[in-house]
């Protein structure tokens, strides 16, 4: 297959905790032409998302915590639920989502099983992110969690029954993309049916 794109050109606009760049390229329309195309597109790495699900309890493990973007658009306080996730901190995504679990729910998992790895806004964003689901036990849980004072992260552990939190995507209190996606998926798998 020929390549969609040449003549790749960026200048960075911003280089601070991420990048943000702006391209110039050429991009192989439909027709077979060459055209002159402009985005500006955000790098901030790949991430790692899991949701804890207990069916004996008919439950998962859940975070809320304050999201500066969502408050610039609409979230007026800002908190938001999902499911725990982080970015990659140059590790496998499956012990990133394991270390995640550890650091923002205190619950110590040894396994997760893979779900899906998804584009998440493929318009601006280069991240992937790498979909999990975790089995989880009581006392697997070691610490209360609550993120890393380092990152300021003040994230509250939620454990919901699984009707709420799914009734709760229903009523607008979860709108979070991977959070729904997630819950979705343990409804669609019957994995809570036992
Ligand atoms: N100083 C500074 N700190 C930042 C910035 N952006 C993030 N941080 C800090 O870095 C921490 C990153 O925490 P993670 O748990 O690794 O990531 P996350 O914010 O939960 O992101 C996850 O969810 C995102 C949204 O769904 C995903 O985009 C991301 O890949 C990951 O899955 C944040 O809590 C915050 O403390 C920034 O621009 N400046
Ligand atoms: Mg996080």
């Amino acid at each position: 297959m020929t390549d969609p794109v040449r003549n790749l050109k960026s200048q960075v606009l911003s280089s601070d905790w991420s990048r943000f760049e702006k391209y110039t390229f050429e991009f192989r329309n439909p027709e077979g032409t060459w055209e002159i195309q402009q985005r500006e597109v955000y790098d901030r790495g790949d991430g790692a998302v899991v949701l804890l699900y207990n069916p004996d309890k008919q439950s998962v493990v859940l975070t809320r915590q304050f999201r500066l973007p969502t408050f610039l658009n609409g979230n007026q306080s800002g908190l938001m639920i999902e499911a725990c996730a982080g970015a990659l901190e140059g590790e496998d995504p499956q012990m990133s989502a394991i270390r995640e679990a550890r650091e923002e729910t205190g619950y110590s998992i040894s396994a997760v099983e893979k779900v899906f790895e998804v584009y998440m806004s493929p318009g601006s964003v280069t991240e992937k992110l790498y979909f999990y689901i975790a089995r989880y036990q009581e006392d697997d849980q070691v610490s209360g969690g609550g993120g890393l004072d380092t990152e300021q992260e003040y994230i509250e552990v939620m454990e919901l029954p699984f009707d709420q939190a799914f009734c709760m995507i229903g009523n607008g209190e979860i709108r979070d993309a991977k959070t729904i996606m997630l819950l979705q998926h343990l409804k669609i798998s019957r994995l809570m049916e036992g």
